[in-house]
């Protein structure tokens, strides 16, 4: 039961005495803040596997205003019978409230408990009125500036062609609500029939994914100084900007970008101990010239190629909308002659019109000491 992670009252609601296998299997990680996808058959009990953590996620911190968890069904009978199970979970909960909003009622009644001073703080929904509460006409969207859990029930079926573009709609309306500092919120997927195509990961959350691990192993060692290689100025933004909101690599990784003439990449970059290439290098001279940073002066450290399973034009094209969803960045900006000064590069000398595909950025470690011959690109 679920009782040590959450508020007791939560617990307390719980109306069974054991929970089924994809409770078990689901509540504890959704308890503990991550995302989950769940496919179990009809009538296992997926109701209450995602409502209470949903419920715990506004419970822990109740005073936080609007709504905090917003639950997606495909149809206005499913949204309302969760409502109802949602309320009955609440009846220990006095400061916990939960509203349906499906088409057929009025838009008025929920735009009012929306913008009003007790706004629910679980609302239950279908996605076309889920869009005309977030498309801004109705000044509700503020509401959703907070939003800490957001569900997909019968995923399925809301991931489906023909209801994918609006549940797609309300996903994006719910980024652009949300507050700058908001933490990104849980996403939990349930259905009795999730077909593995349904669910897709972007390019570029795939590849931060796989770089976080791999950052995560390196990082075990104190004097860590990774240099990462990836294959598009715009990919490197993103993965340093990711780096920062992780807090790897100090308070600033370094960024570069090949947007300079060859002469002017060079740069002594001292200690190296690892390096990753995400994506194979262009040639093998390439690869070993990179691998070789860690080699300076008989030292020895690894080096780790990714090859990556989708094209760069592919992730870059999914890189902008990923990053000003997920990491509220805006499109990066161009290396010029005072982000070089602020990245103690004053030394190099302008930049180059030409952009070429080569990019890298380190993390962990400082700085480089002094501009010398070591060529990273
Ligand atoms: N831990 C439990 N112990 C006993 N009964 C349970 C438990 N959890 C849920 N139930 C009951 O099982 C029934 C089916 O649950 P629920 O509606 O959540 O299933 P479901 O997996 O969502 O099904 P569907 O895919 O049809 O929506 C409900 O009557 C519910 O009250």
């Amino acid at each position: 039961m679920p009782a040590a992670s959450g508020p007791d009252a939560v617990a307390k609601s719980f109306p069974f005495e054991q929970l089924t296998p994809v409770q078990q299997a689901t509540i504890p990680a959704a308890l503990a803040g991550r995302d989950v996808i769940a496919r179990a058959r009809t009538g296992s009990g997926k109701t209450l596997a995602f409502l209470l953590p949903a419920i715990q996620r506004v419970a822990a911190d109740p005073d936080q205003p609007g709504v905090r968890a917003v639950l997606v069904s495909p149809t206005r009978e499913l949204a309302t019978q969760t409502g109802a199970v949602c309320e009955a979970l609440l009846s220990h909960m006095p400061r916990v409230s939960c509203r349906c909003a499906v088409g057929g009622t009025s838009v008025h009644g929920d735009v009012a408990a929306l913008r009003g001073s007790l706004c629910p703080g679980i609302l239950v929904g279908t996605p076309g009125r889920l869009n005309d509460l977030l498309s801004g006409g109705h000044g509700a969207a503020s509401a959703f500036g907070r939003v800490a859990c957001l569900v997909l029930d019968e995923a399925d079926q809301l991931l489906a062609l023909g209801f994918r573009r609006p549940v797609e709609a309300v996903v994006a309306s719910l980024r652009r609500a949300a507050h700058p500092a908001a933490p990104p919120w849980q996403t939990l997927l349930f259905s009795a029939t999730l077909r593995g195509d349904a669910v897709t990961v972007s390019p570029p959350a795939a590849l931060a994914a796989e770089l976080v691990r791999t950052l995560l192993a390196l990082r075990s060692d104190p004097a860590a100084k990774v240099i990462v290689y990836a294959g598009a100025a715009r990919l490197v933004s993103f993965l340093a900007a990711l780096c920062r909101r992780m807090g790897l690599g100090g308070s600033a990784p370094l960024e570069l970008h090949a947007r300079l003439p060859h002469a002017e990449r060079a740069l002594d970059y001292h200690d190296v101990t690892a390096v990753v290439q995400l994506g194979a290098p262009p040639d093998r001279a390439t690869y070993i010239h990179r691998v070789g940073r860690t080699g300076r002066a008989g030292a020895a450290g690894p080096g780790c190629l990714r090859r990556l399973r989708w094209s760069k034009e592919d992730a870059v094209r999914h890189t902008n909308a990923f990053a000003a969803g997920v990491l509220g960045l805006a499109t990066p900006p161009p290396l010029d002659a005072a982000a070089l000064q602020r990245m103690g590069l004053a030394g190099v000398r302008g930049v180059a019109a030409k952009t070429t595909s080569l990019s890298c950025f380190s993390v962990a470690g400082n700085a480089p000491r002094h501009k010398g011959r070591c060529d990273l690109g």
